[in-house]
């Protein structure tokens, strides 16, 4: 019989009925990967979700309002559920877990194949470099290390002086960064590039570092972009350490103060290239790491200082009453710049400190961690085998039943509160102070781990990741806050210019950060 249709008209639409076949299937499989867990439909099914609000650099608004809507962990791609559960993101990367890291980390090769130790998913590799670098981040190796980072506080407030007798306005999105890069070119490389005394983006780096920041962020949330990335044909595309401007200048610069450590007659330096080289680095290695260590520590920490700054200066109450102590403490500056046992003298400079890290947490990655096979249940939640677990920050540091019902709000006084129930419970009765320790093993030492105050301090200690992933950083990141707040708070007051207007922050796990212009008024002479 005669059909009268021909078949070459049959083509386009079998092909579409195929597609939505192919398609329905895949979504039907990704479904049931973990039909248990909630979430928006189009995340069950597929990654577009995830991708659409990764692009959009607002994924961790995203992912706290799903978080808020579904509880505790919600499904976020048809392979990944994100947590804000403190017990399941300290467990999963204590010493014994069987957690691996997840596909998330495979982006951070900045010179693939080579792996970092941001990088290495190999457990044993991974935990042999962490222990050739651990010297140089703890500080042990660097003995110049607060002078290092003093020299940058003062040309920062020279610079601020500067703009601020010059009566313009500053804008501190670019100010907090030049400050952070310099201080980490200085320590890594002994001398700073030069963005505070040139008051400039060197290299550009900051106006491109944006673009590279998003690709990198979406390959880290899709392992399909990421092996599109990886493929040989994107190979051109990659920052080189030929390029003139942005990540490869920076890549140029690092290779160019590397190879003066090695080779037949190495410069020999006690700064962090100079402890990596000492533990055995090789020349790549050590080029890649440092870069690693620029990636890491510039935009996290130039973050944690805009978002301090902001907070105190904008909530005048705090404001007086921390500048109040840092005038009434004048002596713990010895007439120049604070070191940083001195600044955890003063208890309320901390808690604005904590508080402003708590509030704003300057990494918003996913960091995803991967279940062991057969699943585990932790904290009451089983996870399934091969899932990845992920990590929301910003939730993780509101939770009412930790900080409070206003955990909501930057109030640093629940700290001290804390702090003064924890002496109670501990009979001490000594004024409840939380910045006056000596040594920090966590952001400070707890007195009693049952206290508010204990849980408080290890959920904040979360922003730096923990164990055996944990942030190589944070003891200099730490340091750096500890001293440049009370100088930038001392010196100057700060005022928000065109409050009306905000300012542009972009999350691409790191925050881009722009516009966000003050005001600073030169409070009186003081030697720096
Ligand atoms: C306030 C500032 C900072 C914050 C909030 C922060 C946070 C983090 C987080 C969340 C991780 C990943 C944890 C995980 O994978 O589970 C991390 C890793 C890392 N951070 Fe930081 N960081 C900061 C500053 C720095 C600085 C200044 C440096 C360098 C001097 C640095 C170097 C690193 C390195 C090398 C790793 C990888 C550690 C590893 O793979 O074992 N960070 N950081």
């Amino acid at each position: 019989m005669e059909l009268g249709i021909p078949f070459s008209s049959l083509v386009l639409p079998l092909s579409v009925i195929a597609l939505l076949v192919c398609v329905g299937v895949r979504g039907y499989l990704n479904y049931h990967k973990a039909p248990q867990f909630p979430g928006p439909f189009l995340a069950k099914i597929s990654s577009v979700w995830l991708l659409i609000h990764t692009f959009s650099g607002k994924l961790n608004q995203h992912n706290a309002a799903i978080l808020e809507k579904y509880g505790s962990p919600v499904r976020i791609a048809p392979d990944k559920i994100l947590t804000n559960d403190p017990i399941i993101l300290r467990h999963m990367s204590t010493p014994r877990s069987n957690f691996r890291r997840g596909t998330f980390y495979d982006a951070f090769s900045l010179q693939p194949p080579l792996k970092n130790v941001l990088s290495q998913k190999d457990e044993n590799l991974h935990n042999s470099l962490r222990a050739k670098l651990i010297r140089g981040y703890s500080g042990k190796d660097l003995p110049k290390l607060e002078s290092d980072i003093d020299s940058n506080i003062a040309n920062l407030v020279k610079l601020i002086r500067m703009e601020s007798a010059a009566g313009r306005s500053i804008d501190f999105s670019s100010l907090a960064q030049y400050f952070t890069l310099d201080v980490l070119t200085h320590i890594a490389f002994s001398a700073p590039i030069g963005y505070l005394t040139q008051n400039r983006d060197v290299y550009s780096y900051i106006r491109t570092v944006s673009d590279f920041l998003q690709v990198l962020e979406l390959g880290a949330n899709s392992s399909f972009i990421q092996s599109i990335l990886d493929s040989p044909f994107m190979a051109p595309m990659r920052p080189k350490p030929t390029d003139k401007d942005g990540m490869g200048a920076m890549m140029g610069m690092a290779k160019r103060a590397v190879s003066e450590r090695y080779g037949s007659d190495p410069k020999v330096e006690q700064d962090m290239l100079g402890s990596f080289v000492k533990y055995g680095l090789t020349q790549q290695e050590a080029e890649s790491e440092a870069m690693v260590q620029v990636l890491g520590g510039s935009d996290s920490t130039a973050t944690a200082i805009r978002m301090i700054i902001l907070h105190v200066a904008t909530s005048p109450a705090v404001y007086v009453r921390v500048q109040k102590e840092l005038d009434e403490n004048d002596a713990l500056f010895n007439g120049s710049l604070i070191s940083s046992t001195n600044s955890r003298k003063l208890p309320y400079l901390q808690a604005c400190i904590k508080e402003g890290l708590r509030i704003w947490p300057p990494l918003q990655a996913l960091n995803s961690k991967l279940s062991p096979p057969g699943g585990e249940t932790v904290n009451g939640v089983h996870l399934p085998g091969g899932i990845e677990v992920c990590h929301n920050a910003y939730t993780t540091q509101r939770r009412k039943e930790i900080y409070g019902p206003d955990a909501d709000f930057f109030r640093p006084e629940r700290w001290l509160e804390a702090a003064a129930e924890a002496d109670q419970l501990n009979g001490e009765g000594e004024g409840g102070e939380t910045g006056d320790t000596e040594e920090r093993p966590a952001m400070t030492q707890t007195k009693s781990s049952q206290s508010r105050l204990a849980r408080m301090e290890s959920t904040l200690e979360l922003i730096f990741g923990s164990g055996r992933f944990g942030c190589l950083g944070r003891h200099i990141a730490l340091i750096e806050l500890d001293k440049v707040i009370p100088t930038l708070l001392k010196d100057f007051d700060w005022s928000v210019v065109e409050p009306q207007k905000g300012f542009q922050s972009q999350c691409f796990g790191v925050f881009i950060q722009r516009g966000l212009w003050l005001r600073a008024t030169h409070r009186g002479e003081r030697k720096v």
